[in-house]
């Protein structure tokens, strides 16, 4: 089936309701006017301690190349729902705002915001939808890989979720997301391709299959690799398929690297032990054994108590469909507008639920690092113009409980949102993948055991200043009274 118009732009990646408020700002000549977005999640992902940032790269592949093209304006056209003259506006768009955003590899937590656009209301507006899009998806599987990698430790783990992923995109975006979590390898070859990361596999049933026995499909795979990993599950792991790769290894010798068998279906605990005495005593003792099947944290977790002796772990569904928790449910608020006098003013969005309100104004988040062990005491989250390194001692309270608090002194604060795009120029140098990488073992380094354990962690203190508590405070109480002026009763 052909498409109806050439897929050339993502300009139209958007809710169209974005493009409807965008007619609107601009039929009403307030387009330009500054705003301030920022985008949070407000629970934390996999009821985790911390959450792994990823997305920025593909959000600074997205506004580099936004623009609408020929056939983004004819399909808006034909929808009958524009007006000519905001059409003809939309052929010269370009993003001239500012962006402000965490790094990827860096920890986030919730409620605190972890991207920032500065911009023309009119452009703000208008990436709303692929920004989100992007956090939603890759903070998930990140966290999620970070959480598998924790319980793995210092054995490899490799992606194998392509054919399990919701649809094309999210399995390379999802692969590098899983690599920035801490991942060792995919076996998604055009992730390989594309972000470099190293690619990695065995074989599947099918050649087994194909070949109708263990002993032709492994001598077969055995003729025409150096590297090789045994699947050994196709019709009886311990009375074919193990003995299989063992006779293909001796009869191979140095001709080829005996590298591994996998196991992916039965009982992965007692199968991999019996397995590893069957390869030691055929004096194998270097070979790994690799499992794959429906892993997750919960069950390596659980086969490590069993003493299960795996060496290398495949991770598909579980991990790339962020399979226990659907959306990680990030928002992006308008959270400060120009007003007709040429002044930025902060909005809030109210809320019944106290824990809906968005805190108003442009902000920044520091990272309080103790100066002396360099751990993470929380993140302090001020108004833009707020500089904490200039304080010598911070009184950081839960803003939900501002009667739990403390008194931080020998500090080292980080401003965490960093420059990317400053008045339309992108000024962000951009790390390298395996720095990204490196970067969330360093982050995880700084942080406390008690945030990072896998059940049940410490809630890590997101705190606001005195000065943005108060800001939000007084414009709770201004709606509270503006909406009593307008005298309706309930
Ligand atoms: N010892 C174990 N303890 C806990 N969970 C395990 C253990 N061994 C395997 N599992 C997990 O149990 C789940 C189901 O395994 P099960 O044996 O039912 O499937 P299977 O062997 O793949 O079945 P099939 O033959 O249909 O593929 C998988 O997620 C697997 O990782
Ligand atoms: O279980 P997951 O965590 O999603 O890991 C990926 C799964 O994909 C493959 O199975 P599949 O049945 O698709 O193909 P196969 O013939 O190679 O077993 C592989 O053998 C794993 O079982
Ligand atoms: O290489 C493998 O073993 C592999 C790759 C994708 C999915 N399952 C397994």
């Amino acid at each position: 089936m052909k498409f109806n118009y050439p897929d050339d732009s993502l300009a139209l990646h958007t809710d169209a309701y974005e493009l409807s408020m965008m007619q609107t700002y601009w039929k009403q000549g307030v387009g330009n006017r500054r705003a301030v977005f920022e985008a949070f999640f407000r629970k934390m992902p996999f009821q985790n301690g911390y959450a792994v940032y990823a997305g920025l790269d593909h959000i600074i592949r997205y506004v580099k190349q936004l623009h609408f093209t020929a056939s983004d304006i004819d399909y808006l056209k034909s929808t009958d729902q524009y007006d000519d003259d905001f059409l003809e506006y939309l052929r010269d768009f370009r993003f001239t705002g500012s962006i402000r955003s965490f790094e990827e590899g860096d920890l986030v937590f919730n409620h605190e915001p972890i991207f920032q656009v500065d911009a023309p209301i009119i452009e703000g507006q208008l990436i709303e939808t692929a920004i989100l899009n992007i956090l939603n998806y890759q903070i998930m599987v990140a966290t999620k890989a970070s959480r598998i990698k924790s319980i793995v430790g210092d054995q490899s783990v490799m992606e194998f979720g392509t054919r399990r992923a919701q649809e094309l995109d999210a399995s390379i975006w999802g692969t590098r997301a899983a690599y920035i979590g801490g991942f060792n390898a995919t076996s998604n070859v055009r992730a390989g391709k594309l972000f470099g990361i190293p690619i990695s596999g065995t074989h599947a049933h099918a050649l087994v299959q194909a070949y109708r026995n263990d002993y032709d499909a492994f001598k077969a795979y055995a003729q025409t690799h150096r590297d090789c990993v045994f699947l050994v599950d196709t019709f009886d792991t311990l009375k074919s398929g193990v003995p299989t790769a063992i006779r293909v290894a001796k009869e191979f010798g140095d001709k080829i690297n005996f590298i591994g068998v996998r196991i992916d279906s039965g009982d992965l605990a007692s199968l991999s032990k019996r397995v590893r005495t069957m390869l030691d005593e055929a004096g194998f003792p270097d070979v790994k054994v690799f499992a794959s099947n429906g892993l997750d944290e919960k069950t390596i977790q659980n086969l490590k108590m069993q003493g299960a002796k795996i060496d290398v772990w495949g991770i598909g569904t579980k991990l790339i469909t962020a399979y226990d928790q659907p959306t990680l449910g990030a928002v992006y608020k308008l959270v400060a507008v120009e007003d007709d006098n040429g002044q930025l003013v902060d909005t809030i969005k109210l809320s019944n639920n106290v824990a809906k309100m968005s805190t108003p104004g442009k902000k920044q988040v520091w990272r309080i690092n103790d100066r002396l062990d360099g751990k993470s005491e929380g993140d302090y989250i001020t108004l833009a113009d707020e500089d904490p390194r200039k304080e010598e001692s911070l009184n950081m309270f839960n803003p939900n409980f501002p009667l739990q608090q403390k008194d931080v002194s020998d500090f080292i604060a980080r401003p965490m949102l960093k420059d990317i795009w400053k008045d339309g120029e992108f000024v962000y140098d951009e790390p390298t993948l395996d720095e990204t990488r490196d970067h969330r073992t360093a982050s995880l380094d700084a942080l406390w055991d008690e945030y990072k354990r896998d059940l049940n962690p410490e809630v890590y203190p997101v705190d606001l200043s005195q000065k943005c508590y108060d800001n939000k405070l007084a414009m709770i109480h201004h709606i509270h009274e503006y909406v009593k002026t307008l005298g309706h009763k309930e």
